[in-house]
């Protein structure tokens, strides 16, 4: 599968002189369709940051970013949103649910910004909820669902459409461990369906569902484990294996 995100030597300093926090430090990162790639750290060691500038909601200090073919930087305000809407997909921990607005209509909502007519892409929103066994929930405000019901329509939303790029921050820290493997096996689909998919976790098991997962230390890419058998085999990275 081709690449689908690039990160070229990217890094990222907020403020400068000697209180500059260098969140990432010259990151080399490829993510191709069809992978599902983790990415776990200690806090402050710059996962958060890699998935914004990844999702181009940040522009890195240096270094490059290319993805489904384009450098963001290159584009201008207009195709970079469209861009932003069209091939990625973001999931939130605090999910992001528009109150007000029914699971369908949310899901719905990023095609009909895009000019998709209501009906279709109703539609479309309903094919993807039906896939997340969350058919009789359609009609529902957020506030009717549970977490976990409230995360999968996250999901629903973020990979309605053709998106290439997933990118997950944390999206089964608030859920307990039977919702966390659900999420887990949803992001899975997706990559199995050929999205690329990113997402940061804390949390070895759910990192076990990765095809690979990298490790952040101080904003660099300090080391890269393919899971094992168990999920016990990610708990210690680095230990001089
Ligand atoms: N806007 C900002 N201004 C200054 N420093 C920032 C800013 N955003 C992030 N940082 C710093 O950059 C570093 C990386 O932050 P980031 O949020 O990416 O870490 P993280 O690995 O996601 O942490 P956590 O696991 O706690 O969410 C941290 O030291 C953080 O304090």
């Amino acid at each position: 599968m081709t690449a689908v995100l690039e990160l070229r030597r990217v890094s990222k300093t907020h403020g400068s002189g000697p209180t500059a926090v260098h969140a990432l430090r010259e990151i080399d990162l490829t993510v191709r369709g069809g992978e599902l790639v983790a990415v776990m750290g200690p806090s402050g060691s710059g996962k958060s940051t890699l998935l914004t500038i990844a999702g181009t909601l940040e522009e890195p200090t240096s270094g490059s970013v290319v993805i489904t073919g384009h450098d963001p930087a290159d584009l201008s305000r207009n195709d970079r949103a469209r861009l932003r809407r069209q091939a990625i997909g973001y999931v939130f921990q605090d999910f992001n649910l528009l109150a007000g607005l029914t699971a369908v209509e949310n899901v719905a909502l990023p095609l009909e910004l895009d000019g998709t007519p209501v009906k279709a892409a109703r539609a479309a929103a309903m094919d993807v909820l039906a896939k997340l066994e969350l058919t009789d929930r359609a009609a529902r405000d957020p506030d009717e669902l549970s977490g976990g019901e409230r995360q999968r329509v996250a999901i629903a939303r973020a990979v309605v459409g053709q998106r290439r790029l997933l990118l997950a921050d944390e999206p089964t820290g608030a859920l307990d461990s039977l919702s966390g493997e659900t999420v887990m096996r949803l992001l899975r689909r997706s990559a199995d369906d050929g999205v690329a998919c990113v997402v940061v976790t804390h949390d070895a098991r759910m990192a076990s569902w990765a095809d690979r997962v990298v490790f952040l230390r101080d904003g660099r890419l300090a080391d890269q484990t393919v899971p094992g058998p168990g999920p016990e085999s990610l708990l210690t990275p680095g230990d001089g294996r």
